[in-house]
């Protein structure tokens, strides 16, 4: 049951979630701490770098997918370290031949290493491949919302606008993006990338994401298992806040309690 009472549920390629905190498994002390963060986290979604991490790839040394089983979670490929969209292609077809057929695929292209600013003149045209090689494709992108509303309609399964650069922390840069992003949307939005802190993680959700994904944020925090913990209660407050629906803001006061019936 999801931790959200009333609350449909998180699906993605036809597969329900009941938590909506996806996780990455870089930056970590060790495999000890990365499994200790991604169960404390309750992600049951977790990427994957296929060019940083060995899956499989790499036989004889330590294999990620011992510490984090695919019968567990989902493992979701992804195309961190890729610069074009033929880099982005080869390495989830990659994926998809060392993990049996998979076809769910975080997709993003990458324009440089000092920003790593998604390109998404590349991330369309890799996008397009990967559809049509009947791939489930959710794809990393600026908080441009035309970028975002046409790699929907080319078929990806979801869009994950950056809350703000990779690494960074920053938080959310751009809500006013993300609301656009939002209003439009045909397909699952999640914030994925920039989440500094707990209070980043529930303004996404508040602004209407189905989810967000992070990794930085837990695996850099001085104890990444208390962080992990803090994000998934951040994500539920997030999610239940959105559904209650806030009060306007307003610019002037209003008192809280009644002015009719004053003893005066
Ligand atoms: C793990 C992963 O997929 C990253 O490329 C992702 O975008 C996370 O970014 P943060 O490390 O800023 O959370």
């Amino acid at each position: 049951m999801s931790p959200v009472p009333h609350d449909k549920p998180f699906t993605l390629a036809g597969r329900t979630y009941q938590s909506r905190l996806l996780v990455g498994t870089g930056k970590y002390k060790d495999l000890d701490e990365t499994r200790a963060a991604i169960e404390a986290s309750g992600a049951e979604i977790v990427t994957v770098a296929v060019r940083r991490t060995n899956i499989g790839q790499n036989p004889g040394e330590p294999n990620l997918l011992d510490v984090i089983s695919p019968d567990r979670y989902t493992i979701l490929p992804n195309t961190a370290g890729c610069y074009d969209a033929d880099e982005a292609v080869r390495t989830c077809r990659l994926a998809r031949e060392l993990l049996d057929g998979h076809k769910l695929v975080k997709l993003e292209v990458l324009a440089d290493q000092k920003t790593l600013f998604p390109n998404v003149i590349e991330t369309l045209k890799a996008a397009e491949i990967l559809v049509k090689d009947d791939f489930d494709v959710m794809v990393y992108t600026s908080d441009d919302p035309i970028i975002a509303r046409q790699l929907a309609d080319m078929g990806c399964i979801a869009v994950m606008p950056l809350a703000g650069l990779i690494g960074t922390g920053l938080g959310i840069c751009n809500p006013y993006n993300l609301r656009i992003i939002l209003e439009e949307a045909k397909v699952p939005v999640l914030v994925d990338a920039g989440v500094g802190t707990a209070s980043d993680a529930t303004i996404a959700m508040e602004l209407g994401c189905e989810a967000v994904l992070m990794n930085s944020a837990i695996a850099l925090a001085q104890n990444p298992v208390l962080m992990a913990e803090a994000m998934k209660y951040a994500i539920d407050a997030g999610r239940l806040a959105y559904l209650a629906g806030r009060m306007p803001k307003r610019l002037y006061a209003s008192a809280s309690s009644p002015l009719e019936g004053l003893i005066r």
